[in-house]
């Protein structure tokens, strides 16, 4: 049987014309594309995809189906999915059930079209813009009506979303084996991975809600504050900036990653802009400017943090500089505090999915909260 038809419109006009995969309906959403080969799993539960529609430039997907094992947080975030061929076939000793009956049983709106190499050259010339798949019916409606809605929907720049995927309790990751520190960690958006990451290394984890104040945090009197990843503009989540700098008042060691290396850089003064297509897969080199040494990364990011690369800066904290640097496009993927224990990461060492090359960061935050008692 043929599956229904679908369209992807993009707000330049563009059009792909595919089929149905998952949902049928429709979906809005910022238009990426993630060029990780593995991991598929990972990438649609990973909270900081929330409103974006994903295509995946690895042709098919889907051949290991979906197990309970790899998921970043309880649900599929993305806002819609753009795959070139789905698999027919599920097979893995892992698999629960096929990637196109999750999607399908979580309401999630995708598309199979031939043009995912063309729409990413084609993001890559334009840069990220708003999108919609419509499928099923909805795909049989006139494009101009099609490209009116899409037109209607929200732009990423301005979005405030760490709120809404945050969780909306605490929670405590318990420290595998002996105790060693007390860690906050703010759910900006956060992987699962992360706080088990930290739990690893003897570190208990209060996982806190986004719009936790600088009093709820130091209420825990943490051995360290983290701050995760997380969907949405970083310049519209003021709360998380307000929050981090009582965090700094107070003296406490820091390690943030992603939209946490964002909000570290805005409580210190810098700015944040939103790249042309930003990064996102499981192959980005990064370079530590420290060392010399390159890492190998996972990213998902569309903004970035304007920082001076040419020696330091003054911060209200003291001095500060960027540590890490982006070598396909020199963008700020780091940023570090000289004279207070602080740093971030604007890239995923938790590695999920992704090169184990950046794990010794969770290492890192642990000799800070050592350092600092
Ligand atoms: N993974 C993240 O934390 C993403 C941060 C932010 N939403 C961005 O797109 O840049």
């Amino acid at each position: 049987m043929t599956p229904p038809p679908a369209v992807l419109v993009l707000e330049d006009g563009k059009t792909f014309r595919g089929v149905a995969y998952g949902a049928l309906g429709e979906t809005f959403g910022e238009m990426v594309f993630a060029t990780g080969m593995t991991g598929y799993q990972e990438t649609l539960t990973d909270p900081s995809y929330a409103r974006q529609i994903v295509a995946m430039t690895a042709p098919h997907i889907g051949n290991t189906g979906v197990n309970d094992e790899d998921p970043e947080s309880r649900r599929i975030q993305v806002a819609g999915y753009v795959v070139r061929e789905p698999a027919r076939v599920a097979s893995s000793w892992r698999a629960t059930g096929s990637l196109g009956s999750a999607l399908r049983a979580q309401g999630v709106v995708g598309i199979a079209t031939p043009g995912t190499r063309a729409l990413t050259r084609h993001l890559r010339d334009k840069g990220a813009m708003r999108a919609g798949i419509f499928s099923g019916d909805a795909a049989l409606a006139p494009e101009g009506d099609l490209l009116d809605k899409v037109l209607a929907s929200p732009s990423m720049v301005g979005a405030d979303l760490a709120r809404d995927v945050s969780t909306p309790e605490p929670y405590v990751v318990a420290a595998h084996g002996a105790k060693r520190f007390t860690v906050a960690a703010v759910d900006l958006g956060i992987k699962s991975m992360t706080p088990y990451r930290m739990a690893e290394r003897g570190c208990e984890v209060h996982v806190l809600p986004a719009a936790s104040t600088a009093e709820d945090i130091l209420a825990l009197d943490p051995d360290g504050v983290f701050f995760s990843n997380g969907p949405g503009d970083p310049a519209a989540a003021g709360y998380a900036v307000d929050a981090l700098r009582g965090v700094l008042d107070a003296g406490r060691p820091f390690f943030g990653i992603c939209f946490g290396n964002q909000i570290f850089g805005r409580a210190l003064g810098l700015g944040t802009y939103k790249l042309r297509f930003g990064h996102r897969g499981i192959n980005q080199p990064v370079q530590d400017r420290t060392t010399g040494k390159v890492d190998v990364s996972a990213h998902n990011h569309g903004f970035a943090v304007d920082a001076p690369t040419d020696g330091t800066f003054d911060t209200p904290y003291g001095r500060g500089e960027v540590s890490h640097v982006n070598l396909n496009d020199g963008c700020v993927e780091g940023l570090r505090l000289l004279d207070y224990p602080a740093f971030s990461v604007q890239y995923h060492p938790e590695a999920a999915a992704g090169p184990h090359d950046a794990t010794n960061l969770f290492d890192r935050f642990c000799e800070l909260m050592g350092g600092a008692r």
